[in-house]
């Protein structure tokens, strides 16, 4: 990243201080983004409203490897854009650990939280326009979001051109959002996130608006990411389809971690307070309150239905006459 782009208009501000200088100790060529780490543990947020506190995080346990990409999926409210955004360094969670990297977050000030997201992780927002300048080149607009970290981290970053080539817009830096189909512009945010070299990327639902061929692209390049930088991915969608290509696929319900999918089989998965979230239509036949016999193997457990809430009082007389 030498200097801005060619094509640029000449009122364009130039750099406080050369981008490509690195520290003296520093190799003259980008070291490779190695994906982060990623960990949640008992992670609670509350958002206070003025008609009562809303509970949007209830205890999300979840480990992510570094260069590992997932989905992370749910029903509307569920809590995926507050997990998101808390894994972005966009807010402090109420409760519970959050790690990125060597990083905790809930230990980092606000002017660590910004280093955090300017040098560790890049976040693409819903919507790629809401990513972009319109008014510039693509080049432009993906080496004004380079500024911040070259500041912060001193060291060198790709060229513009290589980033846009790396999610399949090679030769496309001179040219602006307007000119660009819905998929090519996804993809141009894509490019604005990982500007900077981020070691974990979070992506919200890159594919909402796009057709089959504009999903196939964006995951195309995502998957080009994550093999050449090792970046960690975190995706969130609504496309099930989107959860099944990406490998693994974490369902967010009720704020916390419901189950989980890995390459086409579905799991429970048991939460650090014991609990195990039944899936919905599971809910349904079995509700709240029904008593279960439990039985485990090494192997399995068992739950036997022994009282459905409204007879449970009784259930429970029959079974302490049975023990008594
Ligand atoms: N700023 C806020 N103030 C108050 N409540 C909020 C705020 N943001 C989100 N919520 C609430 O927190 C809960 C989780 O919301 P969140 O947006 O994280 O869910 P989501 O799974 O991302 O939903 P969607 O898929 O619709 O984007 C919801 O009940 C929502 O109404």
């Amino acid at each position: 990243m030498t200097a801005p782009p060619p094509d640029e208009p000449m009122t364009a501000p130039p750099p406080e201080r050369p981008m490509t200088a690195p520290p003296p100790d520093e190799p003259m060529t980008a070291p490779p983004a190695a994906g982060v780490a990623v960990g949640c543990h008992r992670l609670i947020h509350i958002y206070p409203t003025s008609t009562g506190d809303v509970v949007a995080l209830s205890g999300v346990d979840l480990q992510i490897s570094p260069g590992e990409m997932l989905a992370l999926v749910g029903p509307s409210g569920s809590g995926k854009s507050t997990l998101v955004a808390i894994l972005g360094g966009l807010m402090q969670p109420s409760a519970g650990r959050v790690y990125v990297g060597d990083h905790e977050l809930s230990r980092l000030s606000a002017k660590g939280l910004a280093a955090l997201r300017g040098a560790t992780v890049g976040t693409v927002l819903q919507g790629a326009e809401r990513n972009l300048l319109p008014y510039v080149s693509l080049s432009r607009n993906v080496w004004l979001a380079q500024r911040p970290a070259a500041r912060l981290a001193g060291r060198r970053l790709d060229p513009p051109e290589a980033i846009l080539d790396l999610v399949g817009l090679a030769g496309a830096g001179a040219r602006r959002v307007g000119d660009l189909t819905p998929g090519q512009r996804q993809r141009a945010a894509l490019a604005q996130g990982l500007a900077a070299g981020p070691g974990l990327l979070l992506v919200d639902e890159p594919t909402s608006q796009l057709d089959a061929s504009g999903r196939d692209e964006v995951l195309a390049a995502l998957a080009t990411v994550n093999a050449e930088r090792g970046t960690t991915v975190v995706v969130v969608t609504h496309d099930s389809e989107v959860g099944a290509r990406l490998g693994r696929a974490v369902t967010i319900r009720d704020g916390r971690v419901g189950a989980e999918g890995r390459n086409g089989r579905d799991f429970a998965v048991v939460a650090g307070d014991g609990t195990i979230q039944l899936p919905p239509e599971t809910l349904a036949t079995f509700p709240a309150g029904t008593m279960f016999e439990v039985d485990h193997t090494d192997q399995s457990i068992t739950l036997r239905a022994v009282a459905s809430p409204s007879s449970g009082e009784e259930a429970a007389a029959r079974e302490n006459g049975r023990a008594g």
